[in-house]
């Protein structure tokens, strides 16, 4: 008798050790990290899902909560090889249910065969393969979660300083603290606002950028993020990371869609069209723009499988990455990125310089 079920959507049932108890479903996903836990289990962008490690052992070098991304685990569920105790006391004080002792090789491949699914997990002493089925029932698309963005934004505007002239206007989707720390490091002021700011809360803070954060969920389903980038496009130079890409692309006339079981990891190569250079990043998506519309080039794409992983205008002083170049964790291939964007609310920047002119 086992004490965790997953029941999947393809109709398996897959027995586990429990390690937290607790019922709960999401979305069926895998991470290829090998290092990063921390890290991928406080990313706000899994809420709603339920995280698979495929790398065998988790947590082998603690749980220390300067890596964490954000003040909580997100995702409903943890799913390892095996989980060390450090980890199972750190989900266990969250209220996260975790299994292990699962044949992760074999789950993997049924996620990459079949896509990203929904799961329903029972663990505990009274776990039955119904329940897990039950919870099943009830698990909703991601698409479904139409109002994913209040679940993981701030509630209020929170500035912090940093010792330059710059700011940066950072719109709450769901943001990883590194990318706030990344900005910050680099001297930018960062006022950071809820999800479904309004542009009278963005005029008023009058910055040099517009950055939009990464985050769970849908895209499309980001109405109000959406409008702000419509708002500003061509006023004040924009900047997007993953969920942030999507959206600016969805406003500025571009397609987004759902890929058939995304990009988690850390090693995802990723070519510059304009360099040819290839670098190595993290990335954490089920999302694509699949279209960029007129206003936007495709600046670099997957060496796997070519989807797009920067977006830019220099017309409207736009840059978008689909990956994270903040680099937690992973590799730091990609962090001049945070240089680029802020190089373009300089007074030598094209962002700057119209503002300028609109004003005059
Ligand atoms: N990390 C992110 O911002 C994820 C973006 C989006 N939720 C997706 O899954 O594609």
């Amino acid at each position: 008798m086992s004490d965790a079920y997953l029941a999947l959507e393809d109709g398996r049932v897959v027995e586990a050790r429990g390690r937290v108890p607790g019922r709960t479903r999401g979305e069926l996903v895998f991470t290829t990290a090998y290092t990063g836990y921390e890290e991928s289990l406080t990313d706000p962008s899994y809420e709603e899902q339920v995280l698979t490690f495929s790398y065998p052992l988790i947590g082998n070098y603690g749980v220390r909560a300067e890596r964490f991304e954000s003040d909580r685990v997100h995702p409903r569920a943890a799913v390892a090889r095996e989980f060390t105790e450090d980890v199972v006391e750190w989900l266990a004080d969250e209220g996260v249910p975790a299994v292990d002792h699962v044949d992760t090789r074999d789950l993997v491949t049924s996620i990459r065969e079949e896509g990203a699914m929904k799961v329903g997990i029972a663990v505990g002493e009274d776990a039955t393969p119904e329940a897990a089925k039950e919870e099943l029932a009830k698990c909703k698309g991601m698409s479904e979660h139409v109002d994913i963005g209040a679940q993981v934004t701030t509630t209020e505007l929170t500035t912090y300083e940093g010792d330059g002239d710059q700011t940066v206007t950072l719109i709450d989707c769901g943001a990883k603290q590194s990318i706030i720390d990344s900005l910050v490091e680099r001297g930018a002021t960062v006022h950071v606002l809820p999800y479904d700011a309004t542009a009278d809360d963005v005029s008023a803070l009058d910055s040099d950028i517009l950055f939009v954060s990464n985050g769970p969920g849908d895209p499309e389903n980001f109405t109000a993020t959406r409008e702000l980038v419509e708002e500003f496009a061509g006023e004040v130079p924009i900047a997007g990371i993953c969920l942030g890409q999507q959206i600016v692309a969805s406003a500025l006339g571009g397609t987004t869609g759902k890929m058939a079981f995304g990009h988690r990891g850390v090693n995802q190569p990723v070519r510059d069209l304009q360099t040819g250079k290839v670098i190595m990043t993290t990335q954490n998506h089920g999302y694509t723009v699949e279209d960029p519309g007129e206003h936007l080039d495709v600046t670099q794409v997957n060496v796997n499988d070519d989807t797009a992983e920067g977006l830019a205008s220099e017309e409207l002083s736009v840059i978008t990455r689909q990956y994270h170049p903040e680099a937690h964790p992973g590799p730091h291939d990609s962090l001049g990125f945070f240089d680029d964007v802020l190089s373009m609310g300089t007074p030598e920047g094209n962002g700057r310089k119209r503002r300028v002119v609109a004003s005059d």
